[in-house]
């Protein structure tokens, strides 16, 4: 599991640390880690122009002492200082003793232009709001200049514990962020700044509960369910779909695909969609008889291409299990129906779906998703998987909150969202929690849609025709 901790955390860790530790060891420990990832990036130090975007905190700090090494190592290696009376004067030292130079912003664009690297150190966790004017110019010259660009702990002008982004910010090829990684560095749209992120280990003792938390194969591996001797079709799950409507069938037959790929023993689909979904996937069990009548089942999806018909959504919350409502389902669930549930519930919406269940606008909700996820899990009682280009998924009892670290921005294709549902329901029929259930859903499901896609265009069904691929993928590695 990749973990993710907030800024107070992290001070505090550090706080328990540096207590321990002779003064300066820790930036010493996090200079040794980014020098040694620039000089990776550079391949070769000796000669090659290095400019430091140094702040006046000990963000900056950590660059200067990096620098220090670098320009040791034959680098050419000049300091751009934002306050040089308050740059950290330990640091500064430093690089003087090794050779480097310290200058003010004013001549800054041109070394900019013409380095091969940049490293900046402008702000780290101690940044507040969007970047100063000064900083924010350093920021754009960086964007121009044809040098790679190596942040150190995160991007300049993001935000560390929510992934905000208010106005000019860094664009990095590289962070080297330090001593655990940081959610901005994992939440669209801060996450498309930070480019590459290498974890440098300084030592930190952090809690065991995160703030946010990235599945990997390992993880999901020991999560999906094997069907043993004793299984049979019922007691692997039966996941029943309530979606489909006669303006959109092909939404009930991509969920029904998405289900059949996700572990439960069989498929049972009630709606109007029944011959579309027979002609595709005789393997289904259908009805046109309504959730309450359709016979047991341990998990409902209900939603996908539904159009107005609130009956089913009414009678799928009212079943005493798991379910997971998407789409149109979203907007006709009640919100005290759901909060009265005592088996879990799984919201799947995307952000404009999240948006008109807070009230708010879309890109309110595209600029923090994490705050997002978690106010929707907390005002509906439920598990919400918040979708796109980050997907988020959040407990309404707080807790860590996965991050979905698969996908590609192919899979924003009509149907693909079915898809997934029908594959996380699946994955809720055979035993899994709604956390659990949302979390490997959308890590199968991203997988699928990198090896369906590799590189070119594709519909949702071929994203559920690659689920097995994704699948076998997790369990042979
Ligand atoms: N926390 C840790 O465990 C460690 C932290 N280290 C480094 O220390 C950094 C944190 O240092 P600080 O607490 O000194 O804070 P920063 O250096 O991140 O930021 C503080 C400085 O930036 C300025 N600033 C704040 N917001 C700004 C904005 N919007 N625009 C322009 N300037 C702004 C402030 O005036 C202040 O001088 C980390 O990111 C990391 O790089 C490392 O040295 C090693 C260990
Ligand atoms: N930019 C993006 N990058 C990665 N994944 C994306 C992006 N945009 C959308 N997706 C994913 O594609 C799927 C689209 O689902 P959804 O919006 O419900 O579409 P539909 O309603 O057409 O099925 C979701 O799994 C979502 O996370
Ligand atoms: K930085």
């Amino acid at each position: 599991m990749r973990t993710a901790y907030n800024v107070e955390t992290v001070r505090a860790a550090e706080r328990e640390l540096m207590a321990r530790l002779p003064e300066g060891a820790l930036m010493q420990r996090a200079a040794a880690g980014l020098a040694a990832a620039c000089a990776d990036l550079l391949g070769r130090v000796y000669g090659r122009r290095v400019v430091l975007l140094v702040g006046s905190g000990d963000n900056g700090g950590d660059a200067l002492y990096a620098g220090a090494r670098l320009a040791r190592r034959g680098a050419g290696v000049a300091a751009v200082l934002l306050a040089p009376e308050r740059a950290h004067p330990a640091g500064l030292a430093a690089l003087r003793r090794a050779g480097g130079r310290a200058v003010g912003v004013e001549g800054a664009e041109r070394l900019i232009e013409q380095a091969d690297l940049l490293l900046d150190g402008i702000v780290g966790i101690g940044g507040k709001g969007g970047l100063r004017p000064d900083a924010a110019r350093l920021a754009e010259a960086a964007e121009r200049s044809r040098a790679a660009v190596v942040a150190v702990d995160l991007p300049s002008g993001v935000d560390a514990d929510t992934g905000e982004v208010r106005g000019a910010a860094v664009r990095a090829d590289l962070t080297v962020t330090l001593g655990t990684h940081k959610p901005g560095l994992l939440i669209d749209p801060a996450r498309e700044y930070a480019g590459s992120v290498r974890l440098v280990d300084i030592g930190l003792s952090l809690p065991p509960q995160a703030e946010l938390e990235a599945l990997q194969h390992a993880d999901v591996r020991r999560l999906l369910p094997v069907p043993g001797g004793e299984s049979d079709k019922y007691r692997r799950g039966v996941v029943g779909i309530a979606a489909g409507s006669a303006r959109y069938p092909g939404a009930a037959v991509l969920a029904v695909y998405g289900a059949l790929r996700g572990g439960a023993g069989a498929v049972r689909y009630v709606g109007p969609a029944a011959d579309a979904v027979i002609a595709r996937f005789p393997e289904t069990l259908v009805s046109d008889r309504g959730p309450k009548h359709a016979g047991r089942v341990q998990a409902w999806v209900v939603g996908p291409g539904a159009g107005d018909d609130a009956s089913a959504v009414g009678e799928v919350l009212a079943s005493e299990v798991p379910v997971l409502v998407d789409a149109d389902g979203l907007r006709l669930a009640d919100r005290d129906a759901v909060r009265a549930r005592t088996a879990p519930t799984l919201m799947t919406p995307h952000a404009g779906e999240a948006a008109a269940l807070l009230g708010v606008p879309r890109e309110e909700v595209e600029g923090a998703r994490l705050a997002s996820a978690r106010e929707l899990a907390g005002r509906y009682g439920a598990t919400v998987l918040l979708k796109g280009s980050t997907t988020l998924v959040a407990d309404a009892g707080g807790g860590a909150v996965r991050v979905n670290p698969t996908g590609t921005a192919w899979l924003a294709t009509a149907g693909s969202g079915d898809v997934l549902s029908g594959l996380a329901g699946s994955l809720l029929a055979s035993g899994l929690s709604a956390l659990d259930a949302g979390s490997v859903g959308a890590y199968l499901h991203g997988l699928a849609g990198r090896f369906a896609a590799d590189g070119a265009p594709v519909g949702a069904h071929d994203v559920a025709e690659a689920v097995p691929a994704a699948w076998r993928d997790v369990t042979d590695a």
